[in-house]
This record gives C-alpha cells, sequence and structure tokens, in this order.
C-alpha cells in the first residue's frame, strides 16, 4: 500500500461534532492584551461545550510585514516529537494549551508570527491543540503562500519582506474528523486544499484576514469553490474588523458544508459563531455527485500522488 493510501486508510470515522468560530476583535500593539483577550474569548466559546474551537490569522499582532519579527515568538515544534508545553519560549502556546485544556475542546489556536531560531525565518503559523494530555500542541502549519499582492490604488501588502513561505500541507486527527490546514492566501491555491481532502480530510479550516478590497469579492466565493470542488466542510475565520487599525479586516468569519451552502457568517464586528457540523451532509454530497469517484487521472495529473513531504 503507497504512504497515501495507508494515511486514506486511517482517516478518522466522520462523526458529528460542534465548531467554534471566534471572530476576535481588539487585537491591538499590546500582545499581551491581545493574549487575555483571546483566552477569555476561547473560555466564553468552551461555556457552549464545542468539540473545535478556531482563532483568526494573527491574532496575538497586528497584521502588517513591518510587525512579523516584532512580535514573532520561538514555538521549537518538530513533526514527530513529543512537545513538552513546560519548556516552551512562546507565552502564546502556553496559553492557548491551558485554555484547550481549561474548555476539554480542541483549539486551532488561528496563526502568529513565529521565528525559527535555527534559520532565523519568520513564518506566519498555525498551531494546534488537543484538549488532554496537559492541552498538547499536536501540529503546526506554516502559511505556505505568501500574501504578496498589488492592486494599484487599493491594497499593495507584500508578506515575503519579512516572511518565509512554509513547505508542508498539514492536516491533524481528532475523535471526530480529519482536519486540514491552511492560512487564507493558501485558499487561492486549490492544490493545498485537493492534497489534504484527497488524504482523508472531511473539514478544512484556514484562518485568514481578507481585507476591504478582496473580501466582498472573493471571502465567500473561494470558501464555497474550496467546499463544492472537495465536497468538503470548509471554514475561515478572521479577525474582527478594527477601525484603529493599519490593515482593515474583512470579518465575515463563515462555514461553508460540502454542498456549498454557507451554514454560519458573521457580520464585521467580534462575535463568536457555533455551527454543527454533520457528516450526513458530506456523505450526501459525495453519494449524489460522485465526482471522488470520477476523476479522470488519464487525461491530467492528480496533485496529490506525490508522496507528502
Ligand atoms: N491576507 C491574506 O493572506 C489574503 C488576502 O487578503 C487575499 O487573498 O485577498
Amino acid at each position: 500500500m503507497s504512504a497515501a493510501a495507508s494515511l486514506l486508510a486511517k482517516a478518522p470515522v466522520f462523526k458529528p461534532f460542534r465548531l467554534a468560530m471566534i471572530q476576535l476583535g481588539n487585537i491591538g500593539a499590546d500582545k499581551a492584551a491581545n493574549l487575555q483577550h483571546a483566552r477569555a474569548k476561547i473560555l466564553e466559546a468552551g461555556s457552549k461545550k464545542p468539540d473545535l474551537i478556531v482563532l483568526p490569522e494573527c491574532f496575538n499582532s497586528p497584521y502588517g510585514h513591518v510587525h512579523f519579527p516584532v512580535y514573532a515568538e520561538n514555538i521549537g515544534f518538530v513533526e514527530g516529537e513529543k512537545y513538552d508545553i513546560e519548556r516552551s519560549e512562546s507565552e502564546s502556546v502556553k496559553m492557548l494549551a491551558a485554555a484547550a485544556k481549561e474548555t476539554g475542546a480542541w483549539l486551532i489556536g488561528g496563526s502568529i508570527p513565529e521565528r525559527e531560531v535555527s534559520t532565523n525565518n519568520v513564518y506566519n503559523t498555525c498551531t494546534v491543540y488537543s484538549p488532554d494530555v496537559a492541552g498538547s500542541l499536536v501540529t503546526i502549519h506554516r502559511k505556505v503562500h505568501l500574501f504578496d499582492i498589488d492592486i494599484p490604488g487599493k491594497i499593495k501588502f507584500t508578506e515575503s519582506e519579512t516572511l518565509t513561505g512554509g513547505t508542508k500541507t498539514s492536516m491533524f486527527d481528532t475523535p471526530f474528523a480529519r482536519i486540514g490546514l491552511g492560512i487564507c492566501y493558501d485558499v487561492r491555491f486549490p492544490e493545498l486544499a485537493m492534497i489534504a481532502a484527497r488524504a482523508g480530510c472531511q473539514m478544512l479550516i484556514y484562518p485568514g484576514a481578507f481585507n476591504m478590497t478582496t473580501g466582498p469579492l472573493h471571502w465567500e466565493l473561494l470558501q464555497r469553490s474550496r467546499a463544492v470542488d472537495n465536497q468538503v466542510y470548509f471554514s475561515m475565520v478572521s479577525p474582527a474588523r478594527n477601525p484603529s487599525s493599519g490593515y482593515q479586516a474583512w470579518g465575515h468569519s463563515m462555514a461553508v458544508d460540502p454542498m456549498g451552502k454557507v451554514l454560519a457568517e458573521a457580520e464585521d464586528g467580534e462575535e463568536i459563531l457555533y455551527v454543527e457540523i454533520d457528516p450526513k451532509t458530506f456523505e450526501d454530497a459525495r453519494a449524489g455527485i460522485p465526482v471522488t469517484q470520477q476523476r479522470r487521472f488519464d487525461v491530467y495529473p492528480d496533485v496529490s500522488a506525490r508522496e507528502s513531504k
């Protein structure tokens, strides 16, 4: 059996679960205040007993290339090695791990600027925590596609001035689903979602922070597209809009089902959304429109066939 086939065979049975999406507000220059506020909102979300809680992109720092190196923390996560929260140098990781344990929920910790000590590279990194074993850090995703755009008169943004792109697709298993990860601009690259879906992910979750130019046009369109073309649940969680910030996030955190139906959508302020994720919709979509069995890899290549790094 190939590595890809054995990964697929080990995908957890998809069970119903409750998702909480925190569209976090008041993200400012004071990192300690950002962490304190995020912790309070995680505990608030936890009171409704979700199975999985999600924070937005760049939740502990203002969003901008000048800020990333200043706020970057050493996470020190190595895939496959046991992670010791006690010895972690990252105050954000410590807070998130403790909050996951306190709520009893899995936690996708949005993203934070991360500095890899061995290379001095800075990444935009998502960290994921299990609620047991002292809220352990189970995986990370480093934003693969850096947000470098220039729409004259509207928005110019160059993450690559200070960030390095990640080099891996990322997913993790819970007792209720296999979840694929991306961050914001990653959603514009269908290959990443395709690889995760074909590896057995039933839901893809991308913390994100679209802006006032691309948000109205593309935020919903891209999520519904990734959901429909892969027949998976899809969600992106944004910071709330903050008029005093240099970067205006679009907000509108959202969850979409495998038929492309929007299950929940925030406005632009701070809000927590709860959604029940139902495997039946996933199974019905795949049975009724069986594209997962109709692919023509004799006509075009399967991007997921490459062994994952
Ligand atoms: N902020 C991002 O990474 C992406 C974004 O705003 C867009 O693609 O538009």
